[in-house]
């Protein structure tokens, strides 16, 4: 049995189904702050808990789990600034409860979605490798390697085995654009109800955006991953603009973006080497302009 904390959100819904496809037993353990009901594979097993609950394990056979896959967090970088302490009691004390229920119950293996864009800060070289310094700009970011510290301690006292997975940019179907962030859904959203979307700043800023299919596939991967901190994306380097021209371009949109300021304390260039996740084996399928276009086709059937 596999427990997928957030289970319900965006990623972890992906990691859920592909997990079901793969005929795994699972669990979804998730609060429904930010995931949706609607995301729930009818074909796991759904409890609706918040991971700080300190009596998980009445709610939860955690006798049956052999691996945790820890997706639920407090995931907005912006509001983690504007409450650092809600961000650190969802993403290092969640976190750490949930490492508590795994030696508890002696289960020895946690794959953690962490941040390939949070926790690095202003790169110093690029592409961005798992060795460059960690120099978070923001709680969510420092919260991120905090819960990755703990996962490599509790490997130290108890021998949890583990695999961290740094996510670039993760875009997809389910990506709720009225939510947190990611500017591909929130560009295909608007150009659909033909308004025109925010550039902040120049637009020359770049990201490496990676599909959630992908990102869920590593997750499966990361089953066999021993102890790993993994870099995942796509290694390829994309600007709003050019995003921008790529979504247009899908749609037939015509009109122009508005250029807004700079959103502060954000990187301006950033993306992944993804090396060492190709030499585990892992490459992305999904090429931008194909997962552009499969959340064109859900957005429009979601919006209907
Ligand atoms: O309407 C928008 C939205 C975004 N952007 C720009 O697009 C880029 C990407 O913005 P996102 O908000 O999609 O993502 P971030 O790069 O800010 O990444 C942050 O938000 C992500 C959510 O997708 C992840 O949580 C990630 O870890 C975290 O660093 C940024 O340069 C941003 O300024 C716009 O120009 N217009």
């Amino acid at each position: 049995m596999i427990l997928v904390t957030g289970g319900a959100g965006f990623i972890g819904s992906h990691i859920v189904d592909k997990l079901i496809e793969n005929n795994y037993d699972v669990i979804i353990l998730d609060n429904l702050t930010t995931g949706n009901k609607n995301n729930i594979n009818p074909k796991a097993e759904f409890v609706n808990a918040d991971i700080r609950n300190k009596d998980l394990d009445e709610k939860i056979n955690f006798k049956d789990v052999e691996v945790v896959i820890h997706q639920a967090a407090q995931i907005n970088v912006r509001n983690s600034v504007e409450n650092p302490v809600y961000d650190a009691d969802v993403n290092i004390l969640g976190t750490i409860n949930i490492l508590e229920m795994m030696r508890k119950y002696d289960i020895n293996k946690i794959i953690f979605a962490s941040s390939g864009g949070a926790v690095y800060g202003e790169p110093n070289y690029l592409p961005v490798d798992e060795n460059h310094p960690i120099n978070p700009l923001s709680p969510y970011g420092l919260s991120k390697y905090v819960g990755e510290e703990y996962i490599q301690l509790y490997n130290r006292l108890y021998g949890t085995e583990y695999a961290i997975l740094r996510y670039s940019n993760v875009y997809g179907e389910r990506q709720d654009p009225r939510g947190e962030a990611g500017v591909i859904s929130i560009f295909i959203d608007k150009m659909l109800k033909n308004q025109r979307p925010i550039i902040f700043g120049d637009g020359n800023q770049t990201r490496d955006f990676v599909y959630v299919g992908d990102v869920a596939k590593a997750n499966l991967m990361a089953l066999n991953w021993k102890n790993e901190v993994v870099n995942i994306g796509t290694g390829k380097e994309t600007s709003v603009n050019e995003l921008y021209k790529v979504i247009a371009n899908e749609l037939n949109y015509n009109n122009k973006p508005i250029y807004d300021k700079p959103r502060e304390g954000e990187v301006y260039r950033i993306f992944l080497d993804v090396k060492k996740a190709q030499n585990l084996g892992w490459v992305p399928d999904v090429d931008l302009k194909e997962g552009i276009k499969k959340v064109i086709n859900w957005m429009r059937n979601a919006l209907k």
